[in-house]
């Protein structure tokens, strides 16, 4: 399904987990910054709709979306967040360098996700044309800033139920008798 028909905007409260209790940051690229700007408040508002103290979201700012990567590490890594959101613009010139703006920014987000435990949300448009941009951020189309941030507390919540993991039991050792466990035996509960 292409954007055109979803609206990036809506979504459901009563399907959502609490998000009061959750701290987000927000990465902010200033190339295109009408349009991440726009992107940044479709976030915002979401957060504070889903009953997410204003102190509780972080914002810091980089150059343009290739610094995104670099800014979401040092986010995670130094703020108590649950969940890290990358806005940025990049829309195509006359040249290849969109091409190398978007997979770098793809792939540096991708491999954060994969090498990290914080949730980092790809908020990035990569438009053909400024009127793209609008329509996205606010437009027509809706705000992917608030399909970022919706995104965003479903993951900080599938992390904070993932941490609540039980004692892993090797199926082999079950099925071979090798360990016996009462009916009933609570596993305890790793914090
Ligand atoms: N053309 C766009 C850029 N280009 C700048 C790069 O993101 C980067 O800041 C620069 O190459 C220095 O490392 N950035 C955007 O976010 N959007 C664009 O359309
Ligand atoms: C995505 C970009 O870096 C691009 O907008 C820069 O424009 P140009 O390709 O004309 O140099």
């Amino acid at each position: 399904m292409a954007t055109i028909n979803k609206n990036l905007s809506v979504y459901d409260k009563s399907t959502l987990p609490s998000a009061k209790d959750f701290r987000f940051g927000v990465v902010v690229s200033e190339w295109n910054d009408t349009i991440t700007e726009g992107l940044y408040k479709g976030a915002e508002d979401a957060f504070l709709d889903n009953e997410v103290p204003a102190a509780n979201i972080i914002r810091w700012n980089v150059p343009g979306s290739f610094e995104l990567i670099y800014g979401a590490k040092k986010m995670l890594q130094t703020q108590k967040v649950d969940a890290v959101i990358a806005i940025g613009c990049v829309i195509q010139g006359q040249t290849k360098h969109f091409d190398f703006v978007c997979e770098g920014v793809t792939q540096g987000i991708k491999d954060l996700n994969v090498q990290t435990d914080i949730p980092v949300i790809f908020c990035v448009l990569t438009d053909n044309t400024m009127q793209q941009s609008i329509d996205r951020s606010g437009g027509i189309h809706g705000n992917k800033g608030t399909e970022a941030a919706i995104a965003a507390i479903k993951m900080a919540y599938i992390r904070q139920q993932a941490s609540l993991t039980h004692d892993y039991v090797p199926q082999n050792l079950l099925t071979s008798g090798a360990i016996q466990l009462d009916e009933g035996t609570p596993l305890e509960l790793k914090e």
